[in-house]
């Protein structure tokens, strides 16, 4: 698979903008700040609905416009298909499929697969929770896009929930405590059916997704111990405990569903929701040891490293060569990673790659290379492409600034 056309208007810090790609390795290059992670976003966001760094929409949008509009034509095995995305600053997102609108954004999922390298990485194996719980529904968004769906209803009923908790006690104490406990009887049924369902997608992707982790870091770090992952939810082990196949649904929803009944005064007097998927975890598991905490900073990245090329290959065992996206991240890798990551990602279809400084990718990179460069007159800064060495530029373009 791979991206044919992108073009961009008001997506962060560009203006206007239109990409004719190739399968074939791009670079984008350019000084720190001039834009060239904000291409990869817009194709990440595409692929899966959400910027792989900030949690919100609006940042996405250019400084002192309406809305960002994103529109790329995917072609995959000779089929292509054209998503067209506009991300309100305020307000509801619109897209539309070979220019016709669809009802829900999320109908565009799984029409483009990518895999995401980014300096940001080691925050899966050193950081919270929450980046490993992302890495997860970021995978399930591309595999099973009806999960995803799931995972949207799973967030507003515990937005709604978590609002009840906070007043409960004091409801209660004002002599309300029926109607406190029948509201959240019809939150809790909710939260269990919605939670079930994002947890068994997490589950069935981990279960996929393990062996290969486990492979892709025993190659990137022979000498090292070996890594496991496995997930673990706040509900308790039995949650994880169908064999082999995909997990249950119903048992899950019924585990979820108890859970919250036991935790239900301990939630009260919190004022928190203590049991559902917004409280999970993907361990990472090196030799017998959390890798978080016990890993050193070369394990870290080499973990992180395996998680994502281990996405690949999940990707591509679901049928689809996924475009691999690597934003600046060789700069973080010692030579040795350096290499390998070139070598594991020689083979795909797509491969776009930025980096500020052209030295730090590797000999065996290469391709086309198109330079980012900044205007910054007045108002926000404009990014704008000032070399192609496929293209004869404008002279206008070529006169600015550039790295
Ligand atoms: N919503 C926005 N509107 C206008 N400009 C924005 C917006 N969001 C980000 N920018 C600008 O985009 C630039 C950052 O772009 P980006 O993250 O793509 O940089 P980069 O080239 O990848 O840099 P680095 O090499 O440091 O990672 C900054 O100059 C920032 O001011």
């Amino acid at each position: 698979m791979f991206v044919r056309d992108l073009a961009l208007r008001d997506f962060r810090s560009w203006p206007s903008v239109e990409f004719t790609l190739a399968p074939e390795t791009t670079i984008f290059v350019g000084r720190n700040g001039f834009g060239k992670t904000n291409l990869l976003e817009s194709m990440f966001y595409v692929a899966t609905l959400r910027s792989h760094r900030v949690s919100t929409d609006a940042p996405l949008v250019r400084s002192g416009a309406d809305a960002a509009k994103v529109s790329a034509t995917v072609e995959n095995d000779g089929r292509e298909l054209t998503v067209d995305l506009s991300i309100a600053a305020v307000g509801a997102n619109k897209a539309a499929i070979n220019t016709r609108p669809v009802r829900r954004t999320r109908e565009v999922l799984g029409i483009l697969r990518t895999v995401l390298f980014a300096p940001e990485d080691l925050a899966l194996v050193r950081g919270d929770p929450s980046e490993r719980r992302r890495f997860v529904d970021e995978l399930v968004a591309q595999l099973r896009p009806l999960a995803a769906g799931a995972k949207a209803d799973y967030d507003r009923v515990l937005r709604q929930r978590s609002a009840l908790l906070k007043t409960a006690g004091a409801a209660m104490r004002r002599g309300e405590t029926d109607s406190v406990m029948s509201t959240l009887d019809v939150w809790d049924a909710q939260l269990a059916d919605f939670g079930a369902q994002v947890t068994a997608a997490r589950l069935a992707v981990v279960r996929q997704l393990a062996p290969l982790v486990t492979g892709a870091y025993a190659s990137i770090a022979p000498h090292s111990r070996p890594a496991h992952i496995t997930y673990r939810s706040a509900a308790g082990p039995d949650v994880d405990s169908s064999d082999g196949g995909d997990p249950s649904i119903e048992g899950i929803r019924e585990i979820l569903a108890d859970r919250l009944i036991e935790v239900r005064g301990k939630e009260i007097d919190r004022g928190v929701c203590l049991i559902g998927p917004h409280r999970d975890d993907l361990e990472l598991i090196l030799g017998d040891e959390p890798a978080k905490g016990f890993a050193s900073h070369g394990e870290s990245w080499s973990f992180a490293l395996a998680l994502r090329l281990a996405s690949v290959d999940l990707l591509r065992a679901d049928g689809v060569d996924p475009v691999i996206m690597l934003d600046d991240v060789f700069a973080e890798l010692d030579v040795r990673r350096r290499e390998k990551l070139a070598e594991f990602t020689a083979d795909a279809e797509q491969l776009l790659v930025t980096a500020a400084v052209a030295d730090d990718i590797p000999a065996a990179v290469g391709g086309r290379r198109i330079s980012v460069g900044v205007t910054d007159d007045d108002g926000p800064r404009r990014s704008v492409v000032v070399g192609d060495d496929r293209a004869d530029l404008p002279a206008d373009r070529a006169e600015s600034r550039s790295s």
